[in-house]
């Protein structure tokens, strides 16, 4: 399989206030972009990542008007626990989510956390490749990330040999420096082929690495999410953007 190579066309860096308008900034270009999915293709597949994302779209979503049977919900990166595991990033999701919206689990697109790591990986891959069937890659409309005090987004790590994978969709990881260490992922020519790659955050515990990634431009896993043809957006608070 050949990488997507072609530079990334927009980059937007969007300054509020506070946590709580960094959450309801986010919901809100969720809802914008859904509803334009939508409108176009019929469907709306947005994937998901855990940490603080989790609560400012499990606050904030609930609120926005949208086709809600339209949309089918994938993980950027999911831990290897079981879903009743506090761990879980689809049980954070599930909780938070399904009820407090017309949302159904059905709708969100799981990993088998009875499988070892490298077969996760492969049956979360198949089941990808059945909602983006016949395609190189696959075009998420909405990848949303967090980055962590490492500098990683979803589970690639800095300095992992993953950030080099080049010739799958999900890969498995088994040595993650952030506990649980095994987890599955999407690799970045799938990140790097969304229509759309969101980071929301917030907080001056982030400052630094938000500077040495939009400021000084080093090569984190962060930096590396450039959507080929699509849009990247960083939206921050006052207190995480304070670096820059
Ligand atoms: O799977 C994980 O371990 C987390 O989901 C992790 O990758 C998280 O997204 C970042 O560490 C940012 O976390 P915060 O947004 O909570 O700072």
């Amino acid at each position: 399989m050949s990488t997507p190579l072609l530079p990334h066309t927009k980059t937007v860096r969007k300054v509020v206030d506070n946590e709580e308008k960094v959450a309801s900034e986010l919901c809100s270009l969720v809802q914008k972009l859904a509803n334009y999915a939508i409108t176009e293709r019929g469907h709306f597949k947005i994937g998901l990542s855990g940490g603080s994302l989790a609560k400012f779209l499990c606050g904030g979503l609930p609120s926005i008007e949208t086709s809600w049977d339209k949309w089918s919900l994938f993980f950027c990166d999911e831990r290897l626990v079981p879903f009743s595991d506090g761990d879980s990033t689809y049980k954070l999701y599930k909780a938070g989510l399904v009820g407090s919206t017309p949302l159904t689990e059905e709708q969100f697109v799981v990993i088998n956390p009875e499988l070892d790591v490298e077969e996760a990986a492969k049956d979360y891959e198949s089941k990808v490749r059945n909602s983006f069937p016949d395609c190189e890659w696959p075009k998420f409309d909405v990848l949303l990330l967090g980055m962590g005090p490492d500098g990683h987004t979803a589970s690639l790590f800095p300095d992992h040999k993953l950030l080099d994978e080049r010739s799958v969709w999900i890969a498995p990881i088994s040595d993650s420096p952030k506990p649980p260490s095994c987890r599955v992922t999407m690799t970045l020519p799938v990140i790097n082929n969304a229509r759309c790659c969101i980071f929301a955050m917030a907080g001056a515990g982030k400052a630094e690495m938000v500077k040495r990634i939009l400021g000084d431009g080093e090569a984190l896993p962060s930096a590396m999410v450039k959507p080929v043809s699509g849009e990247l957006y960083w939206i921050l608070d006052t207190a995480a953007a304070s670096k820059l």
